[in-house]
């Protein structure tokens, strides 16, 4: 079928968009509107029009008409029209609660904001359902790269296995930065600042919830079942040191903040989702390993599919606002032939396995005494846990030893307490880094 020819009888001819924030993200996609409006017309078959677009202060100068500017987006959510509302603002609310009204309304909405869809999918894509609308958010996950509709759609038919990836842009580049130049954490997060990619306030970013209510989302769509931020567990970067990243290329391995969902059997045989978010160590030979800088990647098992790697641009305005101007043209299409995208799928139901149940691998850094024998005491405190030991590495010092344990899989609360009772042991002064470990499958 030839693009913009098979016009429905009846069908619009014209389409009429609302802007809910003209932030890093709105403004691009005023641009991408108004500068490829002839082929974007040419795509729908119907011409896209911009009623309005929503800021807070009217009188910024913005390089579009004025007269399109307003500080009321309830009242442009509510216009006869406007067909589909682009939300881009951020935060739970007002976007809650415009979206909601729009969905209502018969608006098809297309957002970005994965701290609200983290939360309240269930309620908006209800909504969406009732009014037989669309509710797209391809860039609220891994910015301009395709990975809710590769999953959505395209592995429809599979049966994905696991998801996982670097899908926060600030944390990559931090932890890039200390593995390619040895600057602390510190002196990246500033650098970071300075490019303009860690906000003001990184807390969302470098304690890791960002990249938690992407893997709600990413868990929620690849396993058909809802999974809301708070059933993914959660670290941030905050305490990774020069000194883990240094010692992690002495095991070849470098450290990332993977977001993991995967699909885990319990001791009941029965399915369970584990959704996690943490630094962990990963071989310099992993896929994720080379990526590096703001980029994101995401890993995606399936089993027929096998192994598919998406990379790119996972933040910044116009990455992102291609993203959104992918589904804001499916959701116009939409409009002018008389469909509708998928639906949200959570058939399968599965629970959230607690974190201490999934089995991952520890890489432990302790301080411990110079004495003979203390290397067996700590081997025995994880055999004691039922915890067996991969490597060791001992870095000596003048008075304290550093000693690097990389353990195999066990159930991660096992783990923990195993690093409880090293911190309690007499031979050990300082248990100084944990973080775990992935991408092998020992
Ligand atoms: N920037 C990125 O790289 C990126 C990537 C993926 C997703 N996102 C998501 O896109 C959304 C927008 O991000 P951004 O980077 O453009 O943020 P931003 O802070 O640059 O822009 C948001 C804009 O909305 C305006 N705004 C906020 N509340 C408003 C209100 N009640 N009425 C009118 N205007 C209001 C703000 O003044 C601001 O100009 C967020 O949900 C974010 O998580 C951003
Ligand atoms: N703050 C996010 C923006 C993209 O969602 C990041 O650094 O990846
Ligand atoms: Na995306």
């Amino acid at each position: 079928m030839t693009e913009g020819t098979a016009q429905r009888t009846g069908a619009p001819t014209e389409l009429g968009v609302a802007v809910l924030g003209m932030g890093n993200v709105g403004a691009e996609v005023v641009r991408i509107i108004t500068e490829n409006a002839e082929d974007l017309r040419a795509r729908i078959g119907a011409s896209l029009v911009l009623r309005g677009v929503a800021v807070r202060d009217l009188e910024r100068g913005r390089g579009i008409d004025r007269a399109l500017l307003t500080d009321d987006p309830a009242a442009l959510v509510r216009r006869d029209d406007v067909d589909i509302v682009i939300e881009v603002l951020g935060g739970i609310e007002p976007p809650r609660e415009l979206i909601r009204t729009a969905l209502q309304q018969g608006k098809s909405v297309v957002t970005a904001n994965k701290a609200l869809l983290a939360e309240y999918t269930g309620e908006l894509a209800t909504a969406a359902a009732e009014a037989n609308v669309d509710l797209y958010f391809e860039a609220a996950v891994a910015g301009a790269i395709p990975v809710v509709r590769p999953l959505m759609q395209s592995l429809a038919g599979d049966k994905v296995q696991r998801v996982a990836g670097i899908v926060n842009g600030t944390t990559n580049f931090i932890l890039s930065a200390m593995a390619e130049t040895g600057a602390d954490y510190d002196e990246a997060l500033a650098e970071a600042g300075r490019l303009g990619y860690a906000e003001a306030d990184p807390t969302a970013d470098v304690e890791g919830y960002d990249a938690a209510a992407k893997a709600a989302i990413l868990a929620s769509i690849a396993f058909h079942s809802r999974v809301t931020a708070a059933d993914v567990y959660r670290e941030g970067i905050s305490s990774v040191t020069a000194e883990d990243l240094a010692s992690a290329a002495k095991f070849d391995c470098t450290v990332k903040l993977l977001s993991i969902c995967e699909r885990v059997v319990g001791d009941d045989g029965r399915e369970r989702i584990s959704a996690r978010v943490y630094p962990a160590l990963i071989p310099l030979s992993h896929p994720l390993a080379t990526v590096s800088g703001a980029y994101n990647a995401v890993v995606v098992e399936a089993v027929d599919a096998g192994r598919l790697m998406f990379y790119g641009q996972g933040a910044g305005g116009a990455p992102t606002a291609s993203a959104v101007m992918g589904d804001v043209v499916m959701a116009a299409r939409n409009k002018v032939y008389s469909g509708r995208g998928p639906l949200e799928s959570t058939y399968a139901s599965l629970p959230v396995m607690p974190i201490a149940q999934v089995p991952t691998r520890y890489y432990v850094a302790m301080n411990v005494v110079d004495r003979p024998g203390v290397l067996e005491t700590i081997a025995g405190e994880f055999a004691k846990h039922g915890v067996s030991i991969a490597a060791v590495r001992q870095e000596g010092g003048a008075d304290a030893t550093r000693l690097i344990v990389i353990t195999h899989r066990a159930p991660d609360g096992a783990l923990a307490e195993t690093v409880s009772a090293l911190e309690n042991m007499e031979a050990v002064t300082a248990v100084s880094s944990v973080l775990r470990m992935e991408g092998t499958h020992e």
